[in-house]
């Protein structure tokens, strides 16, 4: 690291779902710069006076960021965790973000239990927690990775069965899809850059603390 980097924090934050919730609890410690929005188009937002850097990241990639250390710290939801399988700290559950990874089948294919899918075609954005799921039951499967609209797989004969993220389950209802088995449930997670934590531990962990304070008093009301 350079004296650059150690007088810096660099705090990755994913667009898209997550960006709002994530500048909002980071704003309530004390971490913000000016002009840091979702919309904005620079992608580096430095606060000079508190040694901030923000960088605005694709929620899929923020991981590998934290990972290298391009960034020391992130919020990512546990899902994308899970998927991508970085090697950095999950330091503390955010608690907000909150879905579910399910996975679900048309009305018209519905079976009697899960082995009964063996060796049908399963479409989803998490190929890796798929399969592992699967695997974990000793079901096999085929895996075909998308990057969105998943729910589209099953209804033009692409997949049989779909592993996708659901909130309200107002996007399955809608395509005639059924929840069959969940696999987890995710929220977000603060990480860290495994070197990072502990060249500038004092910083990182006291964020840590201040962020799990406001997540206890928002479980308490
Ligand atoms: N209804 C939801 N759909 C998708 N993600 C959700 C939902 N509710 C909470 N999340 C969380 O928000 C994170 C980011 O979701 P979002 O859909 O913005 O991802 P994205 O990959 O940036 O989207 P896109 O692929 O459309 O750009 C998810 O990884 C998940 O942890
Ligand atoms: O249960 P619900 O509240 O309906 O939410 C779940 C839907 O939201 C997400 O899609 P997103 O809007 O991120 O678009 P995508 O399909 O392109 O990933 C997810 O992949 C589901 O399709």
């Amino acid at each position: 690291m350079t004296s650059n980097d150690m007088e810096y924090l660099t705090i990755a934050l994913p667009k898209g779902k997550l960006f709002t919730p994530s500048a909002e609890i980071l704003a309530k410690i004390g971490y913000t710069a000016e002009g840091l929005s979702e919309k904005s188009r620079k992608l580096v937002i430095t606060n000079e006076e508190k040694k901030i850097k923000f960088i605005i990241t694709k929620t899929v990639d923020l991981p590998t960021y934290v990972e290298y250390g391009a960034a020391d710290i992130g919020i990512i939801g546990k899902d994308i965790l899970l998927e991508e399988n970085k090697d950095v700290y999950e330091l503390l559950d955010l608690k907000y973000g909150l879905c579910r990874l399910m996975v679900a089948v048309p009305e018209a294919l519905l079976q009697e239990k899960l082995s009964d899918y063996a060796h049908m075609r399963v479409a989803t954005k998490f190929p890796r927690v798929a399969e592992n799921f699967f695997n974990g039951k000793g079901i096999q499967m085929e895996f075909i990775k998308l990057n969105g609209s998943i729910e589209l797989g099953p209804m033009v004969g692409l997949a049989e069965i779909i592993v996708d993220i659901v909130e309200t389950g107002r996007t399955l209802k809608e395509n005639n899809l059924i929840e069959i088995a969940q696999i987890t449930n995710a929220t977000a997670r603060f990480i860290a850059n495994r070197v990072s934590f502990k060249m500038k531990f004092d910083r990182i962990n006291q964020m840590v603390e201040d962020l799990r304070a406001i997540v206890e008093s928002g479980e308490k009301k």
